[in-house]
């Protein structure tokens, strides 16, 4: 594309970015060797990057805007919309000049309503128009989590939407937290945790090489925090990559086996492994038909739709439909099953899922329970569990819903439930 204008080769892989995930339904991260195959500067694949994760931030508050400059709508899979929310992003949220936000964009419409792009581009740009702020989340989720958690909750997911999350990490246990937040120049909201702003480099921090500490939003080392100490005792960690939980039990004494589906995920949690020296059997296997002889804990952190971690990846609120969270609750609810016939009689099975749905969460453990009456039973988390800033409902579950320690950074979205087996 030698007489594209410079710069339109980074807008073409943004553009390739949003049509993997808007209209193929893939993860960005794993869209990216496939739409920036024509870059060759890391630093031009991470500006395709940005443009096309500022856009799903904003794809409400870019429609509604496109919307108001067309005298029909644009079908929302139409090439044209794609391309206006490549430039108006770039122009009202990522600081790029005007001129050169809708000129690299242009050549993508080869053959196709340029008039109209540039017309309504220009529109846009005379009558001085903006983004809201806080950015809204698709009309769908904001209805489907205000009648789960309230108009509060949905306030506080816009804020937080708004701007890449600060990265957590969970430090190796034994350590001194104060010392590390100071060496890494963050702040710690519990033992084990220090939290640093978003943007850094985490290859380059203090104490990577050296395996100390691993990246770990907060809300996703709950979970393991909710079993003592291992003590040598058996622990199963079911759909364990790339292995946050894993390396928290095994670091904690647990002799940890750890199962995922994925070959490539598994690779990722054994170099996990490698780099913090710590150990784990570990088993690719289907965690439905995986069996061993009964563990004293399974930890269960099943998939799902993955919307609490909308923060990072908006994107998950595009995939998340009403469809794909009622497979995904059939599958929890069998993954579940298996998992508590793999605990010890007087053993203990947690139930994990970053997702911010009622039908993933609460529905399930509710489920369960009515199914395994005569041999389980919830095992109440209670404060004292759990760092400052969270709370367990009035049954003793966890839900850590927007605007959970919200002035400290946020936290991603989660439902945990802790069962014991009954001896
Ligand atoms: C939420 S992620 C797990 C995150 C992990 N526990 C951690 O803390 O790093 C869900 C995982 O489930 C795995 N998975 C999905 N279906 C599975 C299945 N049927 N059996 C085993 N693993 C599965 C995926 O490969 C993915 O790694």
């Amino acid at each position: 594309m030698t007489d594209d204008p410079t710069g339109t080769p980074t807008r073409r892989a943004a553009l390739k970015l949003l049509d993997a995930v808007l209209r193929r339904g893939l993860p960005l991260e794993a869209a990216m060797d496939a739409a920036c195959g024509e870059l060759d500067r890391g630093d031009d694949r991470a500006f395709a990057h940005a443009i096309a994760a500022e856009t799903l931030r904003r794809l409400p508050d870019l429609d509604a805007l496109i919307d108001t400059a067309t005298e029909r709508p644009l079908p929302h899979d139409a090439k044209a919309r794609f391309a206006l929310r490549i430039a108006l992003v770039q122009a009202l949220a990522l600081n790029t000049p005007h001129h050169a936000a809708i000129t690299t964009v242009l050549p993508l419409l080869d053959g196709g309503p340029r008039k109209l792009v540039h017309g309504v581009f220009g529109t846009l740009m005379k009558q001085s128009a903006t983004l809201p702020d806080p950015p809204r989340l698709p009309e769908t989720v904001e209805k489907r989590w205000t009648a789960s958690w309230g108009k509060d909750a949905v306030e506080a997911a816009r804020r937080s939407i708004a701007a890449p999350p600060p990265v957590d990490l969970t430090l190796k246990p034994g350590l001194d937290t104060a010392l590390w937040a100071t060496r890494l120049d963050g702040i710690s909201l519990a033992p084990g945790h220090v939290r640093i702003p978003a943007g850094r480099r985490i290859v380059d921090l203090d104490g990577y090489d050296e395996g100390v500490w691993w990246v770990q939003d907060i809300a996703a080392s709950l979970p393991a925090r909710l079993l003592a100490s291992g003590e040598g005792r058996r622990a199963l960690d079911l759909c364990a990559a790339p292995g946050g939980k894993t390396m928290q039990l095994a670091a904690n004494g647990w002799a940890v086996t750890a199962v995922d589906l994925s070959e490539p995920r598994i690779e990722r949690l054994r170099e996990n492994l490698e780099r913090t020296v710590l150990t784990a059997d570990v088993v690719v296997h289907d965690a439905e038909s995986f069996t061993a002889p009964a563990f004293d804990a399974v930890l269960l952190d099943a998939p799902c739709s993955a919307t609490g971690i909308f923060r990072r990846h908006a994107e998950v609120l595009y995939r998340a439909t009403p469809r794909v969270i009622s497979d995904m609750h059939v599958l929890q609810s069998r993954l579940i099953d298996h998992a508590a016939s793999l605990v010890a009689p007087g053993g203990t099975l947690i139930y994990a899922v970053c997702s911010l749905e009622a039908d993933e969460g609460e529905q399930i453990a509710k489920g369960f329970v009515a199914r395994h009456n005569a041999d389980w039973a919830l095992d109440p988390i209670v404060a004292e569990d759990l760092p400052a800033g969270f709370a367990p409902d009035k049954v003793g579950r966890l839900r850590v819903r927007p605007g959970s320690v919200a002035e400290q950074g946020g936290a991603d979205g989660f439902f945990i439930a802790r069962f014991r087996r009954r001896s």
